[in-house]
């Protein structure tokens, strides 16, 4: 299995497309390959929230999406669901402080999968990293209006504050981002941004995505 080396994580985190069935109106399929002729980086399938799919139609939804990913070398992350992560052979898992406990997620996955972990401050951020954290997701930068049980609105300075607490894993910022807002993510030490509705949700999702990646490599020059 791909070795998650912390430069080819930092490499995924650029654009990090967050999505499941309720955050778009089109055809989930279509979504996802239309995110990635506009240059997503990573995808996260995310299957939650109100009218979202459960039991087989929820594992079948993965499989196809993973496949799509398979198919174009995005890698594929399963939100919450360690279980399916596995059954699928997804790249990774996503778990939040409120989910499994990341040092057993660690364990269930071994060291092939990558593991990201929400972190909210310098504290959950340490923990983390010792659980075996390949990156940290971190927000809500921005109000967000795709998580109804979103902690408070966190902004850019969070990250530099991890930076300057000496946290030097992969982060991506996560919550209400725009490529508007990319900017502001990426200089407070964001390697990436992580997005459901402004990709997601947007009528042109290539448009969008390609965005995103213009903003972000905007960063890198
Ligand atoms: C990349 C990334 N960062 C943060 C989250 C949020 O995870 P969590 O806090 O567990 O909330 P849910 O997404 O599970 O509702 C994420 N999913 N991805
Ligand atoms: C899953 C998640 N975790 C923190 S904010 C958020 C939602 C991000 O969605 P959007 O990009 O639409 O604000
Ligand atoms: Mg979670």
């Amino acid at each position: 299995m791909h070795p998650w080396n912390a430069e080819a994580v930092q490499r995924a985190m650029q654009v990090y497309l967050v999505m499941g069935s309720v955050n778009t109106k089109q055809d989930p399929m279509e979504v996802l390959r239309q995110a990635i002729a506009g240059g997503i980086t990573l995808f996260q399938f995310r299957e939650k929230g109100t009218g979202a799919l459960v039991g087989e139609a929820r594992i079948t939804l993965a499989m196809r999406l993973r496949e799509v990913c398979s198919q174009h070398g995005v890698p594929f992350i399963v939100n919450d669901d360690v279980e399916l992560a596995v059954a699928v052979e997804a790249d990774g898992v996503h778990v939040g402080q409120d989910d499994a406990d990341a040092a057993l997620v660690r364990a269930r996955i071994g060291d092939g999968r990558m593991l990201g972990v929400s972190a909210h401050s310098v504290d959950e951020a340490r923990r983390a990293l010792q659980a075996g954290a390949n990156y940290l997701g971190v927000g809500p930068m921005y109000p967000t209006p795709s998580k109804a049980d979103a902690h408070a609105v966190l902004g850019p300075a969070v990250v530099a504050e991890l930076r300057a607490a000496g946290i030097a894993v992969p982060i991506v910022g996560i919550g209400g981002i725009t490529p508007d807002t990319t900017a502001a993510v990426m200089a407070a030490g964001a390697d990436g941004v992580a997005v459901i509705s402004a990709i997601a949700g947007a009528a042109n999702v290539c448009a969008a995505a390609a965005q995103f990646a213009a903003a972000v490599r905007g960063m890198q020059a």
